[in-house]
């Protein structure tokens, strides 16, 4: 298959790649993990990665996020060398790059305004009134305004994802990670949330990385998708040309349709409204 990150289709897109990896090699002991993984995003480019169950999705997030650092191959993120930036540069490169875990992991003893503030009171000197402002707006963003005095155990699922998804945009990154947004969530919710995904990209601008088992969720949000498989890159291409491909383990992973769960939007929504008043 040729080198599928030299065709990227993306109109519109301009500038140097946010994200530019190539030849990228990720161990852990003995075992090689990522083998020679070429991954490039532009400005505004929604990119999911895709694959199988152990197919080194968070291990190649975990070196997006500068977390590990290579052991061959070069990671760019932001015009930065991440294996020769000092630790300055990466606390700086960490503030312009959001993220999103799986399962939300919003502290608990915390109420949803103080957790989507962290980050600023983290990294920036702002006074009091100036962080609940700036955490509020980002919670508005979310469809989420009013609700900064909660405790995360009173929310649902949808909603902790999305208060997660405002702390995760609270310092407007121009990079956004997010790890399996759809996960636990049934399809009215997860559909919403895409739809969330892709407002920020077009409001905010921002560059993001998706990853999921979500086919349909991938199908949807994203501009270009990585297929992964046992540490190497299947193939990076539009969602048609994904859909088109003619490798047989990338239609196996395409034809392992998600379970769909039956809900009915009324009572769902009756449902959320009495959890949360
Ligand atoms: N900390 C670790 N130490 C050793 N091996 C690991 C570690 N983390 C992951 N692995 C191995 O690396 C391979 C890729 O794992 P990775 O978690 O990146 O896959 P994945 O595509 O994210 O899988 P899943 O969808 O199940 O989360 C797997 O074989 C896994 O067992």
């Amino acid at each position: 298959m040729t080198n599928p990150e030299s065709r990227i289709p993306n109109p519109g897109s301009t500038g140097d790649p946010v994200i530019d990896v190539t030849g990228l090699d990720a161990w852990y002991g003995r075992r090689r993990i990522l083998h020679g993984v070429d991954f490039r995003v532009m400005p505004g480019e929604i990119r999911v990665i895709m694959g199988g169950s152990g197919s080194g999705k968070s291990t190649l997030l975990r070196q997006l996020l500068g977390l590990n650092r290579p052991r061959g191959g070069a990671v760019r993120l932001l015009g930065v060398d991440v294996a020769r930036a000092s630790a300055r540069e990466m606390v700086q490169l960490r503030r312009q790059i959001g993220v999103s875990f799986q399962g939300g992991a919003l502290f608990t003893s915390m109420t949803v305004g103080d957790n989507v503030a962290l980050p600023l009171r983290e990294h920036l000197r702002l006074d009091e009134n100036t962080v609940r402002i700036m955490s509020r707006l980002k919670l508005e963003v979310v469809n989420l305004g009013g609700f900064q005095d909660l405790m995360p155990s009173q929310l649902s699922g949808g909603m902790i994802k999305r208060a997660a998804l405002a702390r995760a945009i609270v310092m407007d990154p121009k990079l956004l990670f997010f790890d399996e947004p759809s996960a636990g969530l049934d399809p009215v919710v997860s559909a919403e949330l895409d739809e969330l995904i892709l407002q920020l990209r077009d409001a905010m601008r921002m560059s993001i990385v998706v990853v999921t088992h979500e086919l349909e969720s991938a199908f949807k949000i994203a501009d270009t998708i990585t297929v992964l498989d046992q540490g190497r890159v299947l193939m990076t291409g539009t969602v048609d040309e994904v859909r088109a491909a003619d490798n047989e383990r990338i239609q196996d992973l395409l034809n392992r349709r998600p379970r769909e769960v039956e809900v009915n939007v009324d009572e769902y929504l009756r449902r959320l409204t009495e959890e949360d008043a």
